[in-house]
């Protein structure tokens, strides 16, 4: 049998008992459930996206043009996820998308997250704009990797590698698209921008290098720690010729996220990069962009042969996974779902999210006539 699908029978034996999962099945559905249960100002701040949300629903359109073709008589009953991304071992091609601030949606934000994910060995990315401290969530975790938003800094740049790499994460994810947040009418509607009320600043702030640049602490003036934050991580005054510095001072896998051209993945490549995550950042970033899994195919044909590829903005079930690695991913980051899971439930919330959509991949694998990841390429998929 698939690893995971033992899901689906604990969900439907619970209901002998008259019991139902804690919330939807159906992650589609969970951004509707949140909006229910979530303050608004964090609800917009998940849900929400550049502008008009065109590329949100570029997004979800993309998976949508492409339709699975199923094998039969193929006798996949013992099936695998496994798989081994960049030297991390992963029960599946799955890992959970950096996503900061977590704490404006359950006060136990990233831990919670990371102690979900460690009992299913699922990977976490951990956002240079976490809620804790990067070595606080690495007690939590299991396999980690981690999100460097770039600071202007090379001092506090340094810093933040060196302790995310004496902390056990093994990945270093440099994202290269949100050098600046977007207009983004949802969060502006209510002034709401969570790292102004001192959210998702906690790396920042037990960082040496960060605290030596500020006359009094944090606790003295939040208002100037705050201010430092902003200025350290927007504006871009990074170029292609900057990524050896990264180099010298990470001796792990470095993967770019948020490359959307061809052009820029194979650019990534030629740099030496270890891989890359097709990504729009869920559509947040540029209003009217192309949906992320529309460049897959070409992008993985450009460069999947020389580095490994992920992929992320978009994918909520089973299916939209599997579309993803027919298309060319490596594996997946799972996004705003287990955020929802998060604030609906905490640790179980992550939980219930993570091995419902491992035991739904598992079983449309199966469905399929694929016993495995490797067994998955064009040929599962046409265009609609
Ligand atoms: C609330 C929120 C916060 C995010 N924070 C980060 C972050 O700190 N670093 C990062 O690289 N990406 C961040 N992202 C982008 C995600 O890593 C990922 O690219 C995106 O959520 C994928 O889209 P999806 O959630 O619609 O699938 C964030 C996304 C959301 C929704
Ligand atoms: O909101 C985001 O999309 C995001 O990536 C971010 C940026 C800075 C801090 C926290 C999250």
């Amino acid at each position: 049998m698939g690893q995971h699908s033992g899901y689906q029978n604990e969900i439907y034996l619970q209901g002998l008992a008259e019991k139902t999962p804690p919330f939807t099945t159906d992650a589609t559905r969970l951004e509707a459930v949140a909006a229910e249960a979530f303050a608004p100002g964090p609800f917009g701040y998940v849900a929400g996206g550049a502008g008009s949300g065109a590329t949100m629903r570029a997004n979800r359109d993309a998976f949508d043009r492409w339709r699975i073709v199923p094998r039969m008589l193929a006798d996949a009953t013992e099936r695998t996820l496994d798989t081994t991304v960049l030297g991390t071992a992963m029960p599946a091609p799955v890992l959970l998308a950096p996503i900061g601030v977590q704490s404006i949606v359950h006060p136990d934000g990233e831990l919670a997250t990371a102690r979900a994910a460690k009992a299913l060995g699922v990977p976490i990315v951990l956002s240079t704009a976490s809620s804790y401290a990067l070595e606080e969530v690495a007690e939590a975790a299991g396999p980690r990797w981690f999100q460097l938003y770039w600071p202007n800094e090379p001092e506090v740049c340094a810093s933040l590698l060196q302790r995310a790499k004496r902390a056990g994460y093994e990945v270093l994810v440099v994202t290269l698209d949100t050098w600046t947040l977007a207009w983004r009418p949802q969060d502006l509607d209510q002034a709401y921008l969570p790292f102004l009320r001192a959210t998702g600043v906690a790396n920042a702030f037990t960082d040496p290098a960060f605290l030596a640049g500020l006359a009094k602490s944090p606790a003295d003036d939040q208002a100037m720690a705050v201010l430092r934050w902003v200025s350290l991580f927007t504006g871009q005054d990074k170029s292609w010729d900057r990524l050896p510095f990264l180099r010298e001072h990470w001796d792990g896998p470095i993967v770019l996220k948020g490359i959307q051209h061809p052009d820029d993945a194979r650019r990534a490549a030629d740099a030496g990069m270890d891989g890359i995550v097709v990504s729009n950042h869920g559509g947040r970033q540029v209003d009217g962009a192309v949906g992320a899994l529309e460049m897959l195919p070409e992008i993985a044909s450009a460069v999947g042969s020389r580095m490994s590829v992920l992929f992320d903005s978009g994918v909520r079930t089973g299916a939209d996974v599997l579309k993803a690695l027919a298309l060319g991913a490596d594996a997946v980051l799972l996004g705003r779902p287990y955020v929802y899971g998060l604030g609906l439930g905490g640790e179980d919330g992550v939980r219930h999210v993570l091995r419902g959509l491992l035991a739904d991949l598992d079983l449309t694998l199966g469905l399929c006539g694929r016993r495995s990841v490797s067994e998955v390429d064009s040929s599962l998929v046409r265009s609609a």
